[in-house]
């Protein structure tokens, strides 16, 4: 835990900021997942950074945890957890507690889906910003970045010039797997495309958390429940430590 003294008459330092408290958010809603092995979370945030949906992968309503499979091996799909699970993404955008989520931005722990992606694109979120790519080469994910390249160019901002660019773009999603969002928008390897600053701008449609800090921990156990007195430690009156008031009387 941190033991480094502070300041009470200063602002604390090491708070969270809101990019660490949204995907943290989400990692915490994704300690709900029973998936045995990828528990994603996701986190809904408004303009105003107003938490308005929260959610993580998990069977559906009335759908027992301990009836419904979790394998993802089987050679009958009815016996695999895909067909069945809600995604968190899904999840929290059906959880939202307001009327509309446009212009919002989602945090999630995991690259959405392609299906995720068209739920997404539909509800009018601006922004995707996830953490892990783990599933960079599934066609899934493949689709999915061609779907929120094509959110770029459909909700407009910028837009092709001609058709023939259009398909050009279009092939280069098909044949690079791995293309970023970004690669495409900027139209690398497509004949003909002049990248412009709009272009540029929406290139960010969804980008990658990086962390600051390595863990955010809760540790219920450092709490004082009888003082109602959190760690870390009381704030040094004046920045003087203990010793040095002594030394001074
Ligand atoms: O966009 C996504 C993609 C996947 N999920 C969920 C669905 C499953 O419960 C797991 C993926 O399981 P793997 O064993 O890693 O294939 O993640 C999601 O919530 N959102």
């Amino acid at each position: 835990m941190n033991n480094i003294p502070r300041s009470m008459n200063s602002k604390r330092e090491d708070y969270l900021d809101w990019h660490e408290y949204f995907m943290a958010t989400a990692f915490l809603a994704a300690k709900r997942s029973k998936d045995p092995c990828s528990q994603v979370g996701a986190c809904i945030v408004n303009e105003d950074n107003v938490i308005v949906g929260i959610g993580y992968n998990g069977m559906p309503k009335g759908c027992g945890d301990d009836e419904f499979p979790w394998d993802k091996m089987s050679h009958n799909a009815l016996e695999n957890k895909y067909l069945y699970v809600c995604h968190a993404e899904v999840n929290a955008i059906l959880n939202k507690n307001c009327a509309s989520i446009k212009n919002c931005t989602l945090y999630v722990a995991l690259f959405p889906c392609n299906e995720c992606a068209k739920v997404i694109i539909q509800s009018g979120i601006k922004e995707v910003i996830y953490m892990s790519d783990k599933h960079a080469y599934k066609v899934q994910t493949v689709a999915s970045r061609g779907c929120s390249t094509l959110l770029v160019l459909n909700t407009g901002r910028p837009k092709l010039s001609t058709p023939q660019q259009d398909t050009a773009f279009l092939g280069y999603l098909r044949d690079n797997p791995f293309a970023t969002a970004r690669d495409a928008v900027i139209g690398t390897g497509v004949p003909g495309f002049q990248p412009t600053a709009s272009r540029r701008v929406n290139e960010s449609v969804k980008k990658q958390f990086i962390p600051r800090q390595k863990q955010i921990v809760i540790d219920f156990s450092e709490i004082d429940w009888n003082n109602m007195n959190q760690l870390p430690p009381t704030p040094l009156k004046n920045n003087i430590h203990e010793e040095e008031k002594q030394e001074l009387t």
